[in-house]
């Protein structure tokens, strides 16, 4: 037995996932170490304090659930200052609080607003795509879920100047590449550096746009979260909408784009699923409503079996704040926990060939997602659990809905894309699709 070996990480890289092992393949190293150590297993990661890789649904529902407020987050050294004072690093009272308020930007009524605001701007950036035999799509998607970030988050529309909204959406996206940086020191000209010129350019930019948001008194949601406030009246002061708002633009970004990508990749593989939710897509309007998003089965199917294979966000961190006790096994305070619901997403009790792409085992006679409450579990869970998911999955629905509407596509028979776990997993090759446009197939 191993169980008291710690794990010796391959390298002392201050990365997401603290080792080369996990970069070069995460399930792996789950799996191997949930066979050695059970649900927490000991590893050596770069970082203050001890460090676990908390395993199996049971372990991972103990954590999130936090019954005895043992833990809190752990987001700050993998994240960077680039997501300070994100609702996820927020804890106690005030995570609470501002939870609260946050809530209210994403009522039903909300929602609809967004997902109207969604379709021509979705449309717009589909028109974009041509056919071609290698069609960069997780790139191609990369930069749509940008521009619906710009227009329907930032209400890009009323900046005017077309070169400032070039500088806000680097700024962006250099905030966003720093999560996946190797070297997480600020040196001139590294990923590090921009990051930190990034978030500062968008502190600027938000901060001199709060006025015009606020009295624009507009639907997307940096308007609105100038306005929001829970029941007791509490709203958010200026520096905290700042803050919400890039989080929320980061927290959006990369999530959607992997699960639409995601998506491409196994209908690529999988034509009979395509034209099955082909058909789905088919009978809506070109600009649905939430009711209707709501109610394509397969296309729901397709996007939780897309969210179990590759969990856009694999681990959540936490960090143990006294001694306490996850699945039997002692945990000593300030223990940094990585949550891996991942590897529940692989796990053969819990799923029927859990390495096949089989929508089908979310249909209300296999719902086997329920064969525990931890199972299924890309949105973690527990009082941090998604605030975006209901967006998420109409944003999902809605580009997917569209490029099946408008697209054929396919990948060649033993295609596999070769992802990056630097950060959150994408596919380091851009994801190369044939796409035909079903105006040009008879
Ligand atoms: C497929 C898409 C998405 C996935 C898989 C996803 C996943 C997650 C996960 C696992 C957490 C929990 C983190 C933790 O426990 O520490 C989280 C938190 C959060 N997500 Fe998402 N997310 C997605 C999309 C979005 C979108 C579109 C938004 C906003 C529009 C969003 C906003 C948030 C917020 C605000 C939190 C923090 C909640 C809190 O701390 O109370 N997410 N997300």
């Amino acid at each position: 037995m191993e169980t008291n070996r710690w794990i010796r990480a391959k390298s002392a890289i201050p990365v997401i996932g603290g080792s080369l092992a996990y970069m070069h393949d995460p399930l792996t190293l789950m799996r191997q170490l949930y066979r050695s150590h059970g649900p927490v297993a000991p590893v050596a990661m770069p970082g203050p304090g001890p460090a676990a890789f908390i395993l199996g649904p049971d372990a991972c529902g103990a954590v999130l659930q936090n019954g005895d407020k043992a833990f809190v987050n752990g987001w700050e050294l993998l994240v960077g200052p680039f997501f300070d004072r994100g609702l996820m690093l927020l804890d106690g009272a005030e995570h609470k609080q501002h939870r609260r308020i946050l809530q209210q930007a994403f009522t039903r009524s909300r929602l609809a607003a967004y997902t109207a605001a969604l379709h021509p701007a979705v449309a717009a950036e589909l028109d974009t795509w041509q056919a071609a035999e290698r069609f960069p799509a997780y790139s191609a998607l990369k930069r749509l879920t940008l521009n619906l970030a710009t227009q329907i988050f930032m209400g890009g529309h009323r900046i005017a100047d077309p070169v400032e909204l070039d500088r806000v959406n680097r700024a962006f996206i250099d905030c966003v590449q720093a999560a996946g940086a190797i070297m997480r020191v600020a040196v001139p000209g590294n990923k590090w550096h921009r990051a930190t010129r990034g978030r500062a350019t968008l502190d600027r930019f938000l901060t001199a746009q709060l006025p015009a948001a606020r009295a624009a008194g507009g639907d997307d949601l940096f308007s609105v979260l100038t306005r929001v406030e829970d029941e007791d009246g509490t709203r958010f002061g200026d520096a905290d909408v700042v803050n919400h708002m890039i989080f929320l633009l980061m927290a959006a970004h990369e999530t959607t784009t992997s699960t639409v990508s995601t998506a491409m990749y196994y209908l690529g593989r999988h034509p009979d699923w395509q034209d099955r939710v082909r058909a789905e897509a088919a009978v809506l309007g070109p600009e649905p409503t939430v009711e209707q998003l709501s109610t394509l089965p397969d296309l729901d199917m397709v996007i939780k079996e897309c969210q179990r294979l590759v969990a856009p966000v694999p681990v959540v961190a936490r960090r143990a704040v006294k001694d306490t006790e996850v699945a039997g096994r002692h945990v000593q305070a300030g223990t940094r926990a990585f949550v891996c619901q991942q590897l529940s997403h692989y796990l053969p009790e819990l799923w029927t060939g859990p390495e096949a792409f089989d929508p089908s085992r979310f249909s209300p006679h296999r719902a086997e997602e329920r064969s525990h409450r931890f199972a299924w579990a890309p949105f973690g869970g527990g009082v941090h659990k998604c605030l975006g998911m209901a967006f998420s999955n109409l944003e999902a629905r809605t580009v997917l809905a569209q490029i099946l509407r408008r697209f054929r596509w396919s990948v060649p028979a033993h295609y596999t894309p070769p992802m990056s776990n630097v950060s959150l997993p994408y596919p380091k090759d851009g994801l190369p699709v044939d796409l035909l446009p079903m105006a040009l197939i008879s």
